[in-house]
Formats: structure tokens, C-alpha cells, sequence
């Protein structure tokens, strides 16, 4: 079975050590051991990566669409036929149940596919001109070198949904992974490898996050930076790239309500709940952040939300049956902590949970929070772990305005059986992505984006494409004589 754990990074096809051979340790958060190490590279390889991207653009761009998509396929295949390596590393990197890391997986070969058959359909256009001797022309053209920054919490399926439209667009990347999570980081550049992918195309580095991401927002042949992680770090590459006015997209924090109508289906809405909550151990962008019950079924949505949660298996991710794996790490876990105090300290009431599991450090236990109020810090905080804080609401308008008081905007739920209540709830939510009786929205063929400060651009979709295209109109003049 190929061996994906690669401790190198890729540079222009060659795997390197970084320049002083530093190397950054990376651990399982179920267990605390350390599963191997990888560079931690800086400044200097990433302009090397930089020059090899730019170097491999002209001939990468000048291929067909259909042998750009014919990459792509072997590339999409190669994950597939390697499905489980990859599912079993990123578990051991990660920490997410390796059925969620196969879904990963899988949907990382999604994206890649989904963009293999975008790759053909970058369409132009031709405008009626107002002059009779010229012909007006509008073609889209990749945007250059990409540098795409990726999180720990999707550490393969982020990448995708980034290389994909990127090498359909006939751009070239410099991918830099999370710290915490570059294995499946650098198992791209093997997968590339096997897709046939020439050198420079695609080039991981890992280290130092400040001085990659400052050489990346500074290189003047970056043309574009795709983002994917907190908002506060968000705000500084937006910042460092504006020196050289470079194309931006950012796919940022969430806080994401959930709200459930006195009218809902409250078996559906307790599995919508369960799945919107607390898939990653709830260390998802897209993860309920407040759970908002109405008045006439506050009670029972509580009681069948605590008895859900506390069925949820924890253990280890490589463990047959877990559910719920660790959090990524030690501050992780501290930050639930601290939250859950905050919010019993100011009358939270523990339903379920509410403590450290015995699985291990890393591990927390799945808890919901009753009588949350909008004192309590997850009321404005992204939780990113295994908590449930349910708030009451008596209307309807109060309901959506309490959604909306946030400066996030990425997505929400919402559970009603009323059509009317349906639309006029969606179109009154200010976000980029609504689920309606839904807890599962994620595919590669919607557009995946927020609003607000969740950030701009829209990833998977036809949509995706346009991120990594340019415009150019072309005036074809003198056609009279
Ligand atoms: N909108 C979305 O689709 C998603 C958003 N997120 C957000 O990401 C956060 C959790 O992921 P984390 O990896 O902890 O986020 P993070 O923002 O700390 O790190 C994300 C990436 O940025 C890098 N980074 C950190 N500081 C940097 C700097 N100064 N310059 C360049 N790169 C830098 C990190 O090494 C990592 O590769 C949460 O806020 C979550 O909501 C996570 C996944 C998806
Ligand atoms: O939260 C994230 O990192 C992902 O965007 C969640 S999803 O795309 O898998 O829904």
C-alpha cells in the first residue's frame, strides 16, 4: 500500500527538507503521540515554490481544457483508489471517526471531479458591437499563480476544493496546510505524481504559517490567495495582500443558529441538530453554534436533543463505532472548558455532558446547555467543539433577528413545515448558506461561501470557477477595410 506519509515537502517536483532542517512535530490528538515530523520550511523555499508555480504556468495554462480535465480525472482516481490510506492518515492526524474521514476522502474526489468537468466549460462571449468594422470578444483566462492556506479541521477536502478549480482554470498552487494536519497536506503531491501532474504545478510547503503566508501575500507572482480558516486570520492575509492587489478569496469563521419552529418535525429537526452539531466534534465552520427552540416545543426539543447527544459514541478515531473523536488539541479542549463555565456561571443549565470524557485528554464529552443566554460568550463565540446551547424564542421575528445579530454570516438551519414561514425565514437569514429542514447541506455542485465577515467567494459549484478566472475584453477592430 502506497505510504502517503511524505516528511518532505514538494518544490518544483522535488521533495526537500527546509533550507536549516527544521522540522515541526506532528501529533494524534487521540492519543498525544507523535506520528512524525515535516519541515518547517520559511520565506525562502516558498519564493522558491513561488518560482517554480510561475515557471510551470505557461505550459500548464497553454494545454487543452480536455487535457487539463483528463489530469484532473487520474487525479480524482488516484484518490479513490487510495481511499483508505488516506482516510486512516488523516484520522491519525486529525482525530475525526474514520467513516467522517473516508466521507472526506470522498469528497475531496468530488471536487476534484466535479472541476474536471468544469475545466470545459469556461465559456466566452461575443457582445453585438456598436461599431460595424469591429467584433467584441469576452474570454475568461486563469488569474496566475495561486497560493491556497488550508485549516486542520477538513485537512483534504479544503485542499480540493481549491486545487481543483484552480489546475481547471489553468492556474498553478503553492498549498500550505495546517501545522497540525500536513500530511494530507503533502499526500496531494503524491497524488499529483500519480495523476501525471509535470513539475511545479503543484507545490506544499509546511512551516512557519507567518513566514510562508508573508512571503505568499508579499510575492508579486501570486495573483491570488484562497483562504480557508478563522477570521481574525483572515483580516491580516487581506491586509499583507494588498500591496500587490492580489485576487482574494476567503472562507472564514461561522456562528451558525439553528432554529426550531413550534411547527417543525422535531424527530427530523433532532437528527438535523445532531448532524449539524456535532460532525468533527463540532469542529466544523458550518457546526451549529446556537441551537434557538420555540416556546411550544422548547421542553421536548431539549429533552430529545440531550437524549441524542448522550447516545454518541466517544472513543478514538480509528476505533470501530466512534462518533465523537478528540478535539485537535490541549488549547482546544480548554477553550470548551471555558466556555461551559462561562455559561453555567451565568445560568447555563448542564442538560448532558459538561466535562472531560475518559476516552482520553483530548477528548470531550457531547453536552447541551439549556436556558442559554445572550450573556454567555457562545452567544458571539465560535464554540468549535462538541457543545449545544439551546435559547428560547417566542416569534418568529424575534427568532431571526437574534440569528442575524452577529458579524458572521456563513450558515444556519432552520426547521419549520410551514412553505410560507420556509421562504420568508431564507430570504430574511443573512447568510451564505441555508438549510431548511436540513442539517446536511454540503456538495460539491452548490456554492459553499459566506457573507459578512465569513468571508467572500464561493468554493465547489459552477460558481467555484470564477475565483480563478480573469476577464478580458478584446475590441477586434479595422474589420471594415
Ligand atoms: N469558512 C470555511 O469554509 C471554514 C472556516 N474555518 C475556520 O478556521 C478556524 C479553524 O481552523 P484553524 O486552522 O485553527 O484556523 P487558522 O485561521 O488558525 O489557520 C488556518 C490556516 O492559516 C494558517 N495561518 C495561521 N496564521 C497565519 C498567518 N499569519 N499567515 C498565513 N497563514 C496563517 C494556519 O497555519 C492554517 O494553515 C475556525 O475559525 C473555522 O471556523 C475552518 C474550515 C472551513
Ligand atoms: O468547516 C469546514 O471546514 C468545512 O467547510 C465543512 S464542510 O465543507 O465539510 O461542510
Amino acid at each position: 500500500m502506497t505510504d502517503f506519509r511524505r516528511e518532505k515537502i514538494l518544490v518544483g517536483g522535488d521533495w526537500i527538507q527546509a533550507d536549516a532542517g527544521g522540522r515541526i512535530e506532528v501529533t494524534n490528538p487521540a492519543t498525544g503521540a507523535v506520528i512524525g515530523t515535516v519541515p518547517d520550511a520559511g520565506a525562502a523555499e516558498t519564493a522558491r515554490a513561488v518560482a517554480a508555480a510561475e515557471a510551470a504556468f505557461g505550459p500548464w495554462r497553454a494545454l487543452t481544457a480536455a487535457e487539463r480535465a483528463t489530469h484532473l480525472r487520474r487525479l480524482a482516481q488516484a484518490i479513490l483508489d487510495h481511499r483508505e490510506a488516506l482516510a486512516e492518515l488523516l484520522t491519525e492526524e486529525q482525530g475525526k471517526p474514520l467513516a467522517e474521514a473516508r466521507g472526506e476522502v470522498g469528497m475531496s474526489a468530488a471536487y476534484i471531479q466535479w472541476f474536471a468537468e468544469e475545466a470545459r466549460r469556461v465559456y466566452g462571449e461575443v457582445i453585438p458591437s456598436p461599431w460595424p468594422d469591429r467584433r467584441l470578444l469576452v474570454t475568461r483566462q486563469p488569474v496566475g499563480v495561486v497560493a491556497a492556506i488550508t485549516p486542520w479541521n477538513f485537512p483534504s477536502s479544503m485542499l480540493a476544493r481549491k486545487i481543483g478549480p484552480a489546475l481547471a482554470a489553468g492556474c498553478t498552487v503553492v498549498a500550505k496546510p495546517a501545522s497540525q494536519t500536513p500530511f494530507s497536506g503533502l499526500a496531494w503531491g503524491v497524488l499529483g505524481e500519480m495523476a501525471g501532474l509535470p513539475a511545479g504545478v503543484l507545490n506544499i510547503v509546511t512551516g512557519s504559517a507567518r513566514a510562508i503566508g508573508g512571503e505568499l501575500t508579499a510575492n508579486p507572482s501570486v495573483r491570488k490567495i484562497t483562504f480557508t480558516g478563522s477570521t481574525p486570520v483572515g483580516k491580516v492575509l487581506l491586509a499583507q495582500a494588498a500591496g500587490t492587489v492580489k485576487k482574494m478569496s476567503m472562507e472564514l469563521g461561522g456562528n451558525a443558529p439553528f432554529l426550531v419552529f413550534d411547527d417543525a418535525d422535531l424527530d427530523r429537526a433532532v437528527e438535523g441538530a445532531i448532524a449539524a452539531k456535532f460532525r468533527n466534534a463540532g469542529q466544523t465552520c458550518v457546526c451549529t453554534n446556537r441551537f434557538y427552540a420555540q416556546a411550544g416545543i422548547h421542553d421536548e426539543f431539549v429533552k430529545r436533543l440531550a437524549a441524542a447527544t448522550a447516545a454518541l459514541k466517544v472513543g478514538p478515531g480509528a476505533q470501530d463505532g466512534s462518533e465523537i473523536g478528540p478535539l485537535i488539541d490541549a488549547a482546544a479542549v480548554a477553550k470548551t472548558e471555558e466556555m461551559v463555565a462561562d455559561a453555567t456561571a451565568k445560568g447555563g443549565r448542564i442538560v448532558t455532558g459538561g466535562r472531560r470524557h475518559t476516552a482520553g485528554a483530548g477528548f470531550y464529552e457531547p453536552t447541551v446547555i439549556a436556558d442559554a443566554t445572550d450573556a454567555m460568550t457562545f452567544a458571539r463565540e465560535e464554540i468549535f467543539g462538541p457543545v449545544a446551547p439551546v435559547f428560547r424564542f417566542e416569534t418568529e421575528e424575534e427568532a431571526i433577528r437574534r440569528a442575524n445579530a452577529t458579524e458572521y454570516g456563513l450558515a444556519c438551519y432552520f426547521y419549520t413545515s410551514d412553505l410560507g414561514r420556509a421562504f420568508r425565514v431564507s430570504e430574511a437569514l443573512d447568510y451564505g448558506i441555508v438549510g431548511v429542514n436540513e442539517g446536511l447541506v454540503t456538495t460539491e455542485v452548490a456554492p459553499f461561501g459566506g457573507v459578512k465577515e465569513s468571508g467572500f467567494g464561493s468554493e465547489g459549484s459552477h460558481h467555484g470557477m470564477q475565483d480563478y478566472l480573469t476577464l478580458k475584453y478584446t475590441a477586434m477592430g479595422g474589420l471594415g477595410r
